[in-house]
């Protein structure tokens, strides 16, 4: 480009705020008095310019290299500043791009940023201008970068670190959740039985201003349609027989904090009109009340039923269903995001160590193979039950294909009949650890009471424990 006129700034250089930055600063020009005038200014104020003539040149540094700025003219001898922005913003990943075109092309510089550009100069401009701008890039840069960091220790440490899964459809939920949690609002959370909805709905509490406030969680198919509304909302004292006191309802009693309405789909047809009021204007009335009460609660709903298909039944109302779903999150089955499989495996077998004593020191790969292609009906919830039941049954600290189907109830295939199998002093073992195992889990963890279910005096059963690797106190209040 023809270098146009550039309008000096008094002290030649922006903002007096001195910059340490080493940041680095893709500059492309083809003008070679301009690029060196404005890496001269950049680099007074500590920035790193890589300078260079053409927009394929700075395709090529973006390949090798990662920059914190962009700064692009139009006009270049190749491919254009605005030609060549789609693949720079790409290239880039997330770099920003200033684009500095000639005054009477400023219809190019809102193309440029229609197109994704940071921001654009029009020449002449001075070189303050250009500093203040590239200064509120780097600032704007350095702030997205303490919100990933800040973000990355959340997930791993925080609440989100108990949602498991690296997948793309989880990564999806997570990011949901992370905007969902602080807004407030009515909150609904769909998917098939055992995805993790009670999960994710605690996970939502815990990351709210409402962390601290109650928690009431309803179980909406476990109540009697005739015990819905007194259930919810409560009743005054003579609203029916029986009712010589007033009573709250769920509702009052999540006040300032949350409620849960699990399987929001088999709430009564009779009831939802006042649901639909308790979400729209934060008002509730007891049986036999004449005055509305207020409630400031946050509602989560969950169900894995098609709401879609219970308004089409009649049994659920429209006008509430789209109230209920202003900000929704849909947990994927397990089967669709089978990658998750391995890290889950991994963390309920820490679990049942923890929970249970038992150590299972390996999977095979065979049994993960099995896990990953299985297509898990109850979901999480069934990989977490049959990993359990497989770790108390198995032979050995090695967990086999054979362990997995056994847990399901699948029939095994017959296994050869190897040296293992007549293995005699092998099978006894396998056999004393189970019993032990069983009668620990029956008397929950009493060492006395399993001895003498085993016929085995304390300090033997001691001795057993001690070579099977278990621990008697993890039983406490489990049982098999
Ligand atoms: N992504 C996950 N990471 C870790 N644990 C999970 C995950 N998803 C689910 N779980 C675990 O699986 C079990 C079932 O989850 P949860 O009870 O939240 O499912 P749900 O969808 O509410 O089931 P339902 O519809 O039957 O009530 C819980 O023990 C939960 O902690």
């Amino acid at each position: 480009m023809r270098v146009q006129a550039i309008v000096f700034a008094p002290c030649c250089m922006y903002s007096s705020s001195v910059t340490t930055s080493q940041e680095n600063i893709l500059l492309i020009e083809d003008d070679a008095a301009f690029r060196g005038m404005l890496i001269e200014a950049l680099e007074a104020k500590s920035y790193k310019v890589t300078g260079v003539v053409s927009a394929e040149e700075g395709l090529a540094k973006l390949k090798t290299q990662r920059f914190a700025l962009i700064l692009t003219d139009v006009k270049l001898p190749g491919l254009s500043g605005v030609d060549v922005l789609p693949q720079l913003l790409k290239l880039g990943q997330g770099t920003d791009v200033i684009v500095m075109t000639a005054f009477s092309s400023k219809e190019t510089a809102l193309r440029a940023v229609q197109l994704g550009a940071y921001d654009f100069f029009s020449k002449p401009f001075s070189l303050k201008e250009l500093g203040i701008v590239v200064h509120r890039a780097m600032e704007k840069r350095r702030l997205q970068q303490e919100v990933l960091s800040l973000r990355h220790s959340l997930r791993s440490t925080g609440p989100i670190s108990k949602i498991i899964g690296h997948s793309a459809p989880i990564t999806e939920v997570i990011s949901r959740i992370e905007k969902i949690a602080p807004l407030d609002t009515t909150a609904l959370i769909t998917g098939e039985s055992g995805t993790g909805k009670e999960l994710i709905s605690d996970t939502i509490r815990e990351l709210s201003s409402r962390q601290n406030g109650p928690f009431i969680k309803v179980n909406c198919a476990a109540i009697p349609e005739h015990l819905f509304e007194n259930e919810l909302f409560g009743h005054e004292k003579g609203a029916f027989t029986g009712a010589t006191s007033s009573q709250p309802g769920k509702f009052e009693l999540a006040r300032g904090g949350t409620i849960l309405l699990d399987e929001i789909g088999d709430m009564p047809l009779s009831i939802q009109p006042k649901l639909l009021r308790a979400v729209e204007q934060k008002q509730i009335e007891r049986l036999g009340g004449s005055r509305p009460i207020d409630v400031d609660v946050r509602i989560i709903a969950a169900t894995n039923q098609h709401l879609e298909e219970r308004i089409k039944e009649k049994v659920f109302r429209e006008d509430l269903y789209y109230r209920l779903k202003v900000a929704s999150i849909h947990l994927p089955p397990l089967r669709n995001r089978s990658e998750d499989i391995p890290l889950l495996v991994e963390s309920f077998l820490q679990r049942i160590h923890h929970e249970l004593g038992i150590y299972i020191r390996k999977v095979t790969p065979e049994a993960m193979s099995f896990m990953c292609t299985y297509t898990w009906p109850g979901n999480v919830r069934q990989l977490a039950n049959i990993l359990e039941g497989a770790a108390i049954s198995a032979p050995s600290e090695t967990l086999t294909a054979d362990d997995i189907r056994k847990a399901l109830g699948h029939k095994t295939p017959s296994t050869k009949s190897t040296g293992d199998t007549l293995n005699l002093k092998k099978a006894v073992n396998t056999f004393e650890r189970q019993l032990i195992l069983k009668a620990l889990s029956r008397t929950q963890g009493n060492q006395t009471e399993a001895a003498g279910l085993l016929g085995l005096t304390p300090k033997n059963l001691w001795a057993k424990l001690k070579k099977h690797n278990l621990d008697s106190k993890t039983f406490k209040r489990r049982t098999i």
